[in-house]
This record gives structure tokens, C-alpha cells and sequence, in this order.
């Protein structure tokens, strides 16, 4: 163990939160105020100046904001030498590309990427990944909040993808449908060849059902946040590990093998 990892071990992780007044974000400043091993020194949202969470000496910074901010949050903080945990949605590979980039000039500092911090939701992702190439469709139907901004969620573009890459792998083909779309986006969206749809519905908060199907059978591989706390325990998770984590790591299957 380096000298600096032994010191780390030893004093609270200094985080601020970026976002600090959104739905995740006030989740995270209560989880981290609660968690003896991190002390909360910088809350920041729209219209903050983002040089509080350096003058308060943060060392990690956790962004759950808007999909278009969180790269300039993410640039700075690296240019800052601050690793950082995000849960912000609207990571296209290119954009990941771009912070790698960024990293690659800051060999200390990390950056934790992840589509969904829910234990759950991760395992999710994993079934449905192992699962696709024995199915020849499959379909995903995310649900969530009616003040979710994106659409479909960063979870089904991440799980769409996943399982695009095991069908290749695999050699299967397209997705069986011979139906004719008669009134567009009757079909949903289509990610790598995955139909993904939609659903908004007040009372709801994060929950996705990936659906296979294959000759006489079908396999649904479901998860649900029913509450903001089911993310806690993979973002504290994500804090405590990313500044050993120099560069980018993206999803929490790391942290969980
Ligand atoms: N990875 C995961 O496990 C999860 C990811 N998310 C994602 O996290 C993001 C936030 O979700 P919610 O908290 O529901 O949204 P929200 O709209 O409640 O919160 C976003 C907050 O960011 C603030 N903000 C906007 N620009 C800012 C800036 N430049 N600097 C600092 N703060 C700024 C807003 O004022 C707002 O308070 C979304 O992209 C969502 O999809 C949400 C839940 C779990
Ligand atoms: O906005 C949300 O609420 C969520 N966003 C993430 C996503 O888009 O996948 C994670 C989770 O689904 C909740």
C-alpha cells in the first residue's frame, strides 16, 4: 500500500456534491453526511461557483446533474486533479473518448462513470448480458418518473448495448419483426439493433424489464427502484474506491467482483 493510500484509509474522504439539490443529490449529501469514513465539504447546484468544492480541498466529487453539464463539471474537475463519481446520464462512447483525453494529462486522478449505482440494477444488466445469445429476440421496457429529462434511460442504452455486443459475439443476427410500423415510434426506439421503449408514469421511480423470447419460451429479467436510497450504497462504494482507481472506469462490476 503507497503512503498516500494508507493516509486515505485513515482520514474521512473530503466530497462535495455536485447537483446538490436535485433528487440524487440531496440522497447523496445525506448519505455521505452519514457515512463515518467521508465528511461533506462542498454542496453545489445551478448558479454555485464550482471553485467552492476545490477551496473546501474536496478530493472526491460526485455529479448527478444534466447531461449538458456534466462534461464541463467533469473537465474541470480533472483539470482541478479531483477524481470523480458520475451518475449523470448521456455518455456516448465519444464522449467517453473525450474524458480519457482529459485523463490521460492527470495520471492521478479517477473518474467512476455508471449507468445505475442500484446493486441490483448492475446484476440486471449482467443476467441480461449472459442471457442474450440464447434468446433470438429481445426487447427492453424501461419505466420511470414523469421529471426524468432523457429518454430512453442511460441504464437501457447501456443494457441495449451490452447485449448487441453478446448477440455479435455470438453470431446471431437481427431481431426477428416482419411488423410495419404504422404510426412511428409504435415500435420504440432502436439501440444497436435493440428495441428500447419508454414508459413515464408518476408514482414510478427506476425499474426496467428486459424481455427475451425464443422458440416456445421467454425469459423477463426485471429490476426496480422503488426509492433513491437503493443507489446509495453503490455510489458510497464508488467514492471510496475511485482515487485508486487512476483513469476511467466505467459501470460498478469492477468494484463488485
Ligand atoms: N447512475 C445512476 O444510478 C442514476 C443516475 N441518475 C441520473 O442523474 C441525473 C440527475 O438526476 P436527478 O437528480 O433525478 O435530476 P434533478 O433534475 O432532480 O437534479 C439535477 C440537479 O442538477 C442541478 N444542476 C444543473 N446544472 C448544474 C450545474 N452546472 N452545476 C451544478 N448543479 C447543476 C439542477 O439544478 C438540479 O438540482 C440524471 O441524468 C439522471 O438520469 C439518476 C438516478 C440514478
Ligand atoms: O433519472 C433517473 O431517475 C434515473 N436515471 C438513470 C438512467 O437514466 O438510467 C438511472 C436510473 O434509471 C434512474
Amino acid at each position: 500500500m503507497t503512503d498516500e493510500q494508507e493516509k486515505s484509509q485513515a482520514e474521512p474522504v473530503r466530497v462535495g456534491v455536485l447537483g446538490a439539490r436535485g433528487r440524487m443529490g440531496v440522497e447523496v449529501c445525506k448519505a455521505v453526511d452519514a457515512a463515518p469514513d467521508m465528511d461533506l465539504v462542498a454542496m453545489i447546484d445551478q448558479g454555485d461557483w464550482l471553485f467552492n468544492a476545490s477551496d473546501a480541498g474536496a478530493e472526491v466529487v460526485v455529479d448527478f446533474t444534466t447531461p449538458d453539464v456534466v462534461m464541463d463539471n467533469l473537465h474541470w474537475c480533472i483539470d482541478q486533479g479531483i477524481s470523480a463519481v458520475v451518475g449523470t446520464t448521456g455518455f456516448t462512447e465519444q464522449r467517453l473518448e473525450r474524458v480519457r483525453g482529459w485523463l490521460a494529462r492527470k495520471p492521478g486522478v479517477g473518474v467512476l462513470i455508471a449507468p445505475n449505482f442500484g446493486i441490483g440494477a448492475v446484476l440486471m444488466m449482467q443476467f441480461a448480458a449472459r442471457a442474450a445469445r440464447h434468446f433470438e429476440s429481445v426487447e427492453i421496457i424501461e419505466q420511470h418518473h414523469p421529471r426524468k429529462l432523457d429518454a430512453p434511460s442511460g441504464t437501457a442504452t447501456h443494457t441495449a448495448r451490452l447485449i448487441a455486443t453478446a448477440r455479435a459475439e455470438a453470431g446471431l443476427g437481427p431481431v426477428p419483426d416482419a411488423t410495419k410500423d404504422e404510426v412511428p415510434g409504435a415500435r420504440g426506439a432502436e439501440i444497436d439493433g435493440v428495441r428500447v421503449h419508454a414508459v413515464r408514469a408518476t408514482g414510478l421511480v427506476a425499474h426496467q424489464e428486459v424481455l427475451f423470447g425464443t422458440t416456445g419460451e421467454t425469459l423477463t429479467i426485471r429490476h426496480d427502484s422503488y426509492d433513491r436510497a437503493s443507489f446509495m450504497p453503490g455510489v458510497l462504494l464508488a467514492v471510496r474506491a475511485v482515487r485508486h482507481r487512476p483513469g476511467l472506469t466505467v459501470g460498478l462490476d469492477a468494484l463488485l467482483d
